[in-house]
């Protein structure tokens, strides 16, 4: 077990991580996911005692790393994949850190064996591909056969056959008890992964729950309905009936629409009413990728310009969106966050701090974040013929909560951690605008 309270780093000026805690539980792989500079390998870094927290602290297994008997037998880590000795042979890396450990050899030929390098293993890790080289740090490690590992990004360079080797890898790690830690961008790989995330923005900690019931916090599920092919008719009879009931209708690429505000039932029998044959009706729920960028869009430092145009596009047409969904749905995976900033120039959120943007629409349980909820103005879905109906989505929708986040304390929006770390000192929260990060901001 993993537990972080009120960890905070502070690099000068810099806030790479501020107030964050939260428990990275065994038997279970727990996701880690942040926009670039969003505070993930610093994180690591101090869990595993390589940089101390300015404030708060984190421990593993109970100790800090730094007071962990025998530590490489307790955690294994990899960080960086290039961290080796380029003119060393692959076993000779291994064997080093093996001795350092007093770990016996023939446990480095059966992690050679583990991630598949017995063939390469003579060979300078300098001649290694990337992925070869990912391999290299994920047999070091496993060398300890810890209870506890950190992968930061482990699939990065790897190809599908790594991937999927990876992904198999780690979940046997959970089920064998241990607790495994998974930094990643790949949010389709986190998605078949991991069943815990742990989200932060700008250092904070944005959400803290599992992958199911985060999927549905922060996203809208929707029917997909297809009229037969080539009946345009039938085609905008039904967008009418549809949207006459209060729905709201998008044209989808491949001919079908996405429907989203009423219930799959409904949806049949207004298309029955309307006379209009259906060749598909079905229920969907959103990626986490999508997800993931409706949460943390007012998080993400480093943006390209296409991208920050297509940002503001997104907040003009807010009525192509569903219900509670412009800006971050909150909910009880989600702790204090702003909605999507996204202005050029504006100093970044801070989350959870006073002034922030408060989140669109309901928020806590039974906010509708599974999108099957009435759209804004329109009927409640709860009342007329459709009372009471089971939700269409609840199959594919997320459990109750396996885990929300700590409660907030008065007066501050973002997480909390428990009254035992020190009080952060310096400014109340990250703040990248004061901070003379360029060689022109300096001057
Ligand atoms: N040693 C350091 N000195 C100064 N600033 C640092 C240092 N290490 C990290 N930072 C800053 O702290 C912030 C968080 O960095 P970190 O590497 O932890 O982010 P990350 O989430 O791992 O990013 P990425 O996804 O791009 O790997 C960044 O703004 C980074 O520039």
């Amino acid at each position: 077990m993993i537990e972080a309270y009120g960890l905070t780093k502070r690099y000068g000026a810099k806030t790479a991580v501020y107030n964050l805690s939260f428990q990275v539980r065994p038997g279970t792989v727990t996701g880690f996911l942040g926009p670039n500079g969003s505070g993930k390998s610093t994180t690591m870094r101090m869990i595993l005692g390589l940089d101390a927290p300015t404030a708060g602290q984190v421990t593993v297994g109970g100790h800090p790393f730094r007071n962990l008997p025998n530590a490489p037998r307790q955690v294994g880590a990899l960080l960086d994949a290039k961290a080796v000795h380029g003119g060393r042979s692959a076993r000779n890396h291994l064997l080093s850190l093996a001795q350092l450990s007093g770990i016996p050899s023939r446990r480095v030929d059966e992690v050679l064996g583990v991630v598949g390098l017995q063939q390469v293993a003579k060979k300078r890790s300098q001649g290694f591909s990337l992925g070869m080289g990912q391999r290299l740090g994920i047999a070091a490690a496993l060398l300890g056969d810890p209870q506890v590992l950190l992968f930061d990004e482990p699939v990065n360079g790897l190809d599908p056959e790594g991937i999927l080797w990876v992904r198999n890898l780690m979940k046997q790690l959970a089920s064998e008890g241990r607790t495994v830690f998974v930094s990643s961008h790949l949010m389709s790989e986190m998605a078949l992964t991991a069943e815990h995330l742990i989200v932060i923005g700008r250092g904070q900690l944005m959400a803290d729950t599992s992958v199911k019931e985060f999927i549905a916090q922060n996203s809208v599920g929707f029917a997909r309905v297809r009229t037969p092919e080539g009946d345009q008719t039938q085609r905008e009879k039904l967008t009418s009936a549809l949207q006459e009931a209060g729905g709201q209708v998008q044209p989808e690429d491949d001919g079908a629409l996405r429907v989203s505000g009423l219930p799959l039932p409904q949806i049949s029998d207004l298309a029955h009413q309307a006379d209009v044959r259906l060749w598909e009706l079905s229920p969907h729920q959103a990626s986490l990728e999508e997800a993931y960028m409706r949460l943390t869009q007012g998080a993400v430092d480093y943006r390209s310009t296409a991208d920050q145009r297509a940002g503001l596009q997104l907040q003009q047409q807010p009525q192509q969106l569903a219900p509670g969904q412009l800006g971050v749905p909150m909910g009880p995976g989600t702790p204090g966050m702003p909605g999507a900033q996204g202005v050029p120039g504006a100093p970044p959120a801070v989350p959870g701090a006073p002034g922030t943007m408060p989140p669109p629409g309901p928020t806590g349980p039974g906010a509708p974040g599974g999108g099957w909820g009435p759209p804004p103005g329109g009927a409640p879905m709860q009342q007329g013929p459709y009372a009471g109906a089971p939700d269409p989505y609840a199959h594919i929708a997320a459990q109750q909560p396996q885990g929300g986040p700590p409660p907030m304390p008065p007066g501050h929006g973002g997480p909390v951690a428990p009254p035992a770390p020190a009080a952060p000192t310096g400014p109340a929260a990250p703040s990248d605008a004061s901070r003379p990060d360029s060689e022109d901001d300096a001057r």
